[in-house]
C-alpha cells in the first residue's frame, strides 16, 4: 500500500503594534490576539487535519520572565485542546488575583500565552509521522533572545536532502533528517551569523548588554531569508519569529504556496487564505487583504513596523491552482466565483453528452467541495435553455409545443450525500477504499429507470477511487442509462512535490489510463526509452532538466486518455454507460487566471526540482519501487 495523500498546511501569524495594555483597555480582554488567532485557526482547519500548535511571544518581560510560550497537539480536536488549555492556564493563573484581570504587565509576566506576536500551524505532515514532535512550530532555543527561534510552514521542498546535506558542509551535525527541522536549522545558522556579525561590529564599543539591545533593533532579517532560502527548491510560506520579536513571513519565488496578509495601526495579521484574515477582522474589506508577493518576505521588526522586502529573485508567478479547484474554503468571493466558471465552461461538453436531451437527465454533484462548480454547471445549463427556448418561439411555436418548452428546466436533485464532513481525499490508502465505499448514501426514487441520464460533477479525480469504490456502484443501482462524471480540474497526470504531496505515478488513474493506451497501441516499448532518458537526467543532475514523462501522455489526444480513464473506474457488472468529462486546461485558466500554476496537469514544473521529482518517480515505477520521490 502506498502512503496517503497529504496537503498544504494553513498558517498564521499576529502581531499587536500597539502596547498590549492597549487591547486590555480597549476591548475588555488579556486575549484580543490569541481570539483573533483562535478564529484564523478554526477558519483554516480545512488545511490540517494531522494536528496544530501555536506559539506566543511576549516583547517587554523582565529577564528571568518565560517570554515564549507554545503549545502543540495532535489531538483529534487540536485546535480545541490548544485554546481549552491556553484558556485553562488563564483561570488558574487569575483564580487568586481576580484584582490583576486588567493588568496587562502583571498578565504579561504571569500568565502565558499572553503576548502582542502570535504564530499559528495547522498540519498536513508530509515529512516524518503525525507524531506530536514533527507538529509546529519549532523552536530554536537560546539565552540571547536574538538567537532564539520559533518557525513554522507551509511547504514542500524537492530538495530536502541536498539541504540537509549543506548544513553538513556547514560543519553542524542534524540529529535528524526532518525538513522542519532542515528548514529552521539553515535559517537559525544565518540567524546566528548576523547576530554574530552584530555582535563583532559593536563590542569593543558598548557593553555585552548595550550590544544585545542594538543587535535585536539591527538585526537584518531580510539578509538572513536571502543567505538561507536560496537553496530552497520547493513552494513555501515560512513563518519566523526571534525570541526579540521581529517576525517573517516568506513566500516562495514562484507563489506557489499563499501567504494573504492586512496590517493596521493596531494589528498585522497573515494567514494561508483571505477568508480566515477576513472573518477575524470582520469591519475590514477583501480588498485591504494583500498577497504576499512572491520571493518577497514580510518583515515585521520589534518595533511592528512592518514591510515587504524582496529576499530572492522572482520567477514566473506559478500560484497553486489547487487551491482554488478544492483546497482552500470555498467562501472567499473570489474562489466561490471561480469554482462556480470550472462548473460553467463544461456545459457544451455535458450538452453534448446527453444528446441535448435535458428533459431526461438529472445533475448533481460529489459534495462537498463540488458544490459550488455545480452551481456554476446549473447556470451554465439555465442560460443554455434561455438560448433555447429564444430559437424555438422566434421559429413560430405554439400551444402545447409551447408550453413543454416554457416548463424545461434543469432537474437539479441531491443524489449523493455525504454522511461525514471529512475530508476523505486525506484518509491513509489502507482504509480509503473502505472508508470512501461507506462515507456516501445516495437517494432513491428520483432516477427513472433506463430512461434518465445521471450528470454527476466531482471537483477532481485524482485515484478514482472515490467513483469506482464508492459513488458508481451505488449510483448504477439506481438503474440511470448513461452517468457522466465531470471533473471540474483537468486529468491529474504528473506527480506534486510544492503543494498536494502527491508523489508517485501509479497513484494515478490518469497514468494508469495512459499505461493502459500504449499497451494496447503497441508502444510499451517508449516506456523504457522515457526511462533511459529520466535515468541519464537524473544521473547528470543538469540544470535545465526537461520532463520526460510528457512524452507518453502526448502519444494520445486528451479525450482518448478521459475513455480509458472511464473504463478503469466502471465498476465490475456495472449496466450504466460510464463517460467521464475532464475540464481543459485552457478552462482551468480561464475561470482562475491568478493562479496558473498547474504541473500536475500539464507537466511544466516551475522549477528544476519539479523536473527532478516527475522523472525520479518514473524511474521508481519502472523499478517496482513504492518510495515517494523527493
Ligand atoms: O479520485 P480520488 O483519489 O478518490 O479523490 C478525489 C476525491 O477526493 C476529494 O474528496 P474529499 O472527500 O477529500 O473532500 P470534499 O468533501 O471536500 O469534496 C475530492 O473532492 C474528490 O471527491
Ligand atoms: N503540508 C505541509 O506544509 C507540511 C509541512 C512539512 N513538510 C511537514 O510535514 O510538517
Amino acid at each position: 500500500m502506498s502512503d496517503a495523500i497529504k496537503h498544504e498546511c494553513g498558517i498564521a501569524l499576529i502581531r499587536l503594534r500597539k502596547p498590549f495594555s492597549h487591547y486590555v483597555e480597549k476591548y475588555g480582554t488579556p486575549y484580543y490576539g490569541i481570539n483573533k488567532l483562535y478564529t484564523l485557526m478554526e477558519k483554516q482547519y480545512n488545511r490540517g487535519q494531522d494536528g496544530a500548535g501555536i506559539a506566543v511571544i511576549k516583547l517587554d518581560v523582565p529577564q528571568g520572565t518565560r517570554y515564549i510560550s507554545r503549545y502543540r497537539s495532535v489531538d483529534q480536536q487540536p485546535i480545541a485542546e490548544i485554546f481549552e488549555k491556553v484558556n485553562k492556564k488563564f483561570r488558574k493563573a487569575i483564580r487568586d488575583h481576580k484584582d490583576k484581570i486588567n493588568d496587562a504587565q502583571w498578565l504579561l509576566e504571569n500568565v502565558a500565552f499572553t503576548g502582542e506576536v502570535l504564530m499559528g500551524h495547522l498540519r498536513y505532515g508530509t515529512h516524518g509521522n503525525n507524531d506530536i514532535e514533527n507538529c509546529h512550530p519549532f523552536l530554536r532555543q537560546n539565552n540571547w533572545r536574538s538567537r532564539s527561534m520559533v518557525v513554522a510552514g507551509n511547504f514542500n521542498m524537492t530538495n530536502v536532502d541536498e539541504l540537509f546535506n549543506k548544513l553538513i558542509e556547514l560543519g553542524q551535525h542534524p540529529k535528524e533528517k526532518v525538513d522542519t527541522v532542515t528548514v529552521l536549522e539553515k535559517i537559525g545558522h544565518f540567524l546566528d551569523e548576523e547576530n554574530q556579525f552584530l555582535f563583532e561590529k559593536h563590542k569593543d564599543k558598548f557593553s555585552n548588554s548595550q550590544v544585545s539591545t542594538i543587535i535585536e533593533n539591527d538585526l537584518d532579517l531580510q539578509r538572513v531569508l536571502m543567505r538561507s532560502c536560496k537553496d530552497f527548491d520547493g513552494g513555501y510560506a515560512m513563518m519566523g519569529i526571534a525570541g526579540h520579536g521581529a517576525a517573517f513571513v516568506a513566500r516562495d519565488p514562484a507563489g506557489i504556496r499563499p501567504a494573504f496578509y492586512y496590517a493596521d495601526d493596531e494589528i498585522v495579521i497573515v494567514a494561508s487564505e483571505r477568508q480566515a484574515i477576513k472573518s477575524a477582522m470582520e469591519k475590514i474589506s477583501y480588498e485591504d487583504i494583500k498577497e504576499v508577493q512572491p520571493g518577497f518576505a514580510l518583515i515585521i521588526d520589534r518595533e511592528g513596523n512592518y514591510e515587504e522586502k524582496q529576499f530572492i529573485d522572482q520567477l514566473p508567478k506559478k500560484s497553486c491552482s489547487f487551491e482554488r479547484i478544492y483546497f482552500s474554503r470555498g467562501s472567499d468571493p473570489q474562489i466561490y466565483q471561480e469554482r462556480k466558471q470550472l462548473g460553467k465552461i463544461l456545459t457544451p461538453q455535458i450538452l453534448e453528452s446527453i444528446d441535448y436531451d435535458i428533459e431526461n437527465t438529472v445533475f448533481s454533484y460529489v459534495p462537498n467541495t463540488a458544490e459550488t462548480s455545480f452551481l456554476g454547471m446549473v447556470e451554465g445549463m439555465e442560460e443554455y435553455l434561455a438560448r433555447y427556448r429564444k430559437k424555438v418561439i422566434s421559429e413560430g411555436i405554439s400551444g402545447e409545443e409551447l408550453e413543454k418548452v416554457l416548463s424545461l428546466r434543469p432537474r437539479i436533485e441531491k443524489m449523493v450525500i455525504k454522511d461525514a464532513k471529512l475530508r476523505s481525499f486525506i484518509t491513509s490508502d489502507d482504509v480509503r477504499q473502505s472508508f470512501v465505499a461507506n462515507l456516501y448514501d445516495t437517494t432513491h426514487g428520483v432516477v427513472r429507470r433506463g430512461i434518465d441520464n445521471l450528470v454527476i460533477i466531482d471537483d477532481s479525480i485524482v485515484r478514482g477511487t472515490t467513483l469506482e469504490n464508492g459513488i458508481l456502484k451505488m449510483l448504477d443501482k439506481l438503474g440511470p442509462k448513461k452517468i457522466i462524471i465531470v471533473s471540474s480540474a483537468p486529468q491529474i497526470r504528473f506527480p506534486d512535490c510544492y503543494g498536494i504531496d502527491m508523489s508517485k505515478v501509479k497513484d494515478f488513474v490518469a497514468f494508469r489510463a495512459m499505461l493502459a493506451l500504449l499497451k494496447e497501441t503497441k508502444q510499451e516499448n517508449l516506456l523504457e526509452d522515457v526511462n533511459e532518458k529520466c535515468k541519464s537526467a537524473i544521473a547528470n543532475l543538469s540544470g535545465n532538466m526537461v520532463n520526460h514523462v510528457k512524452e507518453l501522455y502526448l502519444q494520445f489526444p486528451y479525450e482518448q486518455v478521459s475513455k480509458k480513464i472511464a473504463e478503469i473506474i466502471t465498476p465490475k457488472g456495472c449496466n450504466a454507460e460510464i463517460e467521464v468529462i475532464f475540464q481543459t486546461i485552457e478552462g482551468l485558466h480561464r475561470a482562475c487566471p491568478n493562479h496558473i500554476g498547474d504541473w500536475y496537469f500539464t507537466g511544466d514544473y516551475p522549477t528544476t526540482g519539479g523536473n527532478r521529482v516527475v522523472n525520479k518517480a518514473f524511474m521508481y515505477y519502472m523499478e517496482g519501487k513504492t518510495v515517494r520521490a523527493y
